[in-house]
């Protein structure tokens, strides 16, 4: 059998279109937008394939326009999880004996959908469901997700063709199995690709799966679920099953089939489902692989080397492209004396030319943050920035959510590297300044490795060799992903894998193959010929 069938597939990223005015994509991401605004959806639970309605339902609301609602999802109890579990386990036989070709072939035909006919409905829904602009979205809903979905594809055909030294006597072969029972997938609100690759990881290795999306993104996940469904996905591979957290959790985490967790969100959440597994280590049949990639505190140093405005560009870019909430965004920057008021000069220029409100201007730049809570806990540490002696705010500051959930770029200066914006992840658009002595590089590099147990992103901006050399030395574990003379955000799938260690993760680079190596348990056989 030949198995390379997608062999001729060099892996290419997605390009990134541009939505000019009268191009056909921007013609059909305006009708998208305005077909989802008109209705209301009501959104199923799905369990092997049968829509279940429960009544027990949470809303989908647009975050820059609150009182706007766009649908309605119903939420799975206990008894939907109990069938859910039931029904991944059934699915499962069926789905792993699936020749690995047609199982790729599935989600290589989701990356076509989502490429073309799909893909105007999956940034409109990330736009309105997010608040996100169009440059945001055609980046993570289109290409991101689309990269996901074919280097998975063509990762996976390299695993499984890796195989052992034989010799003329002894024949060996590895079989690349799934785990045994269920996985159990937790997506985050803000990136609709990573909600994409959390469920289907794990299936396009031949596992089954429980998604449980985030509540404030239900609808983006319906339209990956039915894009799954357009694709040719069996029912019962992937259950989605949106609910309240903690109820779902109880029951899956204490089931014995769970074979593994794939979760991206906070440090907190994934800190809690860890002791809950362990807490029931004697109880399952495996010991179940925990993948999570958590929170950050990312920084930008620039040097006195640095050119001042590709580092500025950097920290505007860095600190507020969708308002702050990526996991990568840089929230504490360190700046040397000697260059810190030319640096201010073009920050406090940049961030004023900042378009936010209307997502669906071409030119915006920002939106709403996600939601209430989130609003609530970005207020707070503006207004411990106001009411603190030991830090000025230099612009912005201000917040509104009589409409949505608007906060603006807020940039923050402290003589104290230990305040607590400098050491808390914020999730927002927020940015906090150190300016530090030139001649002490060395100390702030110190001062950068000990602020935080976070190890996600980090940027230096400079020209000088030897300190970009020193602070990659100084700051080895301080990040996943580190970046020289650029924003530490935007990592490009098979490009820059990507994931933090520390307390920012498993760091398993979602979308690479050590990713995928964590749903596989590999089986060796020998076959002796000389006996
Ligand atoms: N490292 C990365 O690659 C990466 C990527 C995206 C987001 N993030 C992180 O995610 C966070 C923001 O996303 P969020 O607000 O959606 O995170 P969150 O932790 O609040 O929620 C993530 C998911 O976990 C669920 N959840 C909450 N409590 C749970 C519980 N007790 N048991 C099981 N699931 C539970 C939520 O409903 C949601 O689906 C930030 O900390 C950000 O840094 C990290
Ligand atoms: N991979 C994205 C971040 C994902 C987290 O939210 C980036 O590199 O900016």
């Amino acid at each position: 059998m030949n198995n390379n069938i997608i062999e001729e597939i060099n892996f290419v990223n997605e390009p990134v279109l541009n939505y000019d005015l009268g191009s056909t994509e921007r013609t059909e991401l305006e009708a998208e937008l305005v077909n989802i605004k008109n209705g209301i959806i009501d959104i199923p639970v799905i369990i092997g394939g049968k829509e279940i309605r429960t009544g027990n339902k949470g809303l989908c609301i647009l975050p820059h326009n609150k009182n706007k609602v766009i649908g309605e999802f119903h939420k799975a109890g206990k008894k939907e999880i109990e069938m859910a579990i039931e029904e991944a386990l059934n699915a499962k036989e069926k789905w792993e004996k699936l020749p690995w070709q047609s199982r790729i072939a599935i989600f290589l035909r989701a990356a076509e959908l989502a490429a073309g006919p799909w893909r105007a409905k999956l940034n409109a829904s990330t736009m309105l469901t997010q608040s996100k602009t169009y440059k945001q979205a055609e980046i993570d809903s289109a290409c991101e997700l689309v990269d996901f979905f074919r280097n998975n594809a063509v990762c996976l055909q390299q695993i499984y063709s890796e195989q052992p030294l034989s010799t003329k006597k002894v024949w060996n072969k590895t079989e690349y199995r799934p785990l045994e029972g269920f996985i159990f997938a937790v997506s985050p609100f803000n990136f609709t690709s990573i909600a994409c690759n959390l469920p289907s990881a794990p299936a396009i290795a031949g596992n089954t799966v429980l998604w449980k999306p985030a509540s404030n993104t239900v609808y983006t996940s319906y339209v990956i679920y039915k894009l799954f469904q357009e694709a040719g996905l069996p029912d019962g591979v992937i259950n989605f099953i949106p609910g309240n957290a903690g109820e779902i959790s109880d029951t899956v985490l204490s089931n014995k089939n769970l074979s593994g967790i794939h979760f991206t969100g906070s440090t907190k959440v994934f800190q809690n489902m860890w002791t809950a597994i362990g807490n029931n280590i004697y109880n399952y049949k495996t010991f179940p692989r925990l993948v999570g990639e958590t929170g950050g505190k990312n920084y930008i140093i620039v040097h006195n080397s640095a050119n001042i405005n590709s580092a500025s560009r950097g920290l505007i870019d860095g600190a507020f492209e969708y308002q702050g909430q990526k996991c990568s965004a840089a929230s504490r920057a360190y700046i040397a004396k000697s260059v810190w008021s030319e640096v201010k000069e073009n920050i406090l220029e940049k961030a004023a030319n900042i378009k936010f409100g209307d997502i669906e201007e071409i030119d915006t730049f920002m939106g709403a943050v996600i939601d209430k809570k989130s609003f609530d806990t970005i207020k707070n540490y503006i207004e411990y920035a106001k009411n603190s002696k030991d830090a000025e705010i230099i612009f912005g500051g201000n917040c509104d959510d009589k409409i949505g959930y608007f906060v603006e770029p807020t940039i923050i200066v402290t003589s104290d590297p230990h305040f607590k914006t400098m050491e808390e992840e914020i999730f927002g658009p927020v940015m906090t300044i150190y300016v530090y002595e030139d001649e002490k590089f060395s100390d702030m590099l110190s001062l950068v490795d000990s602020t935080s147990n976070y190890g996600l992103t980090g940027a230096i901006f400079a020209k000088d060799r030897y300190a970009i050399e020193q602070a990659q030395k100084a700051l080895v574990y301080t990040a996943g992903n580190f970046y020289i003379n650029d924003r530490p955000t935007g990592a490009v799938v098979g490009q820059q894998p990507f994931g933090g260690s520390r307390l920012s993760g498993t760091n398993d680079k979602a979308g690479s193959k050590i990713n995928l190596m964590r749903w596989i348990s590999p089986k060796v056989t020998k076959e002796t010929l000389a006996n």
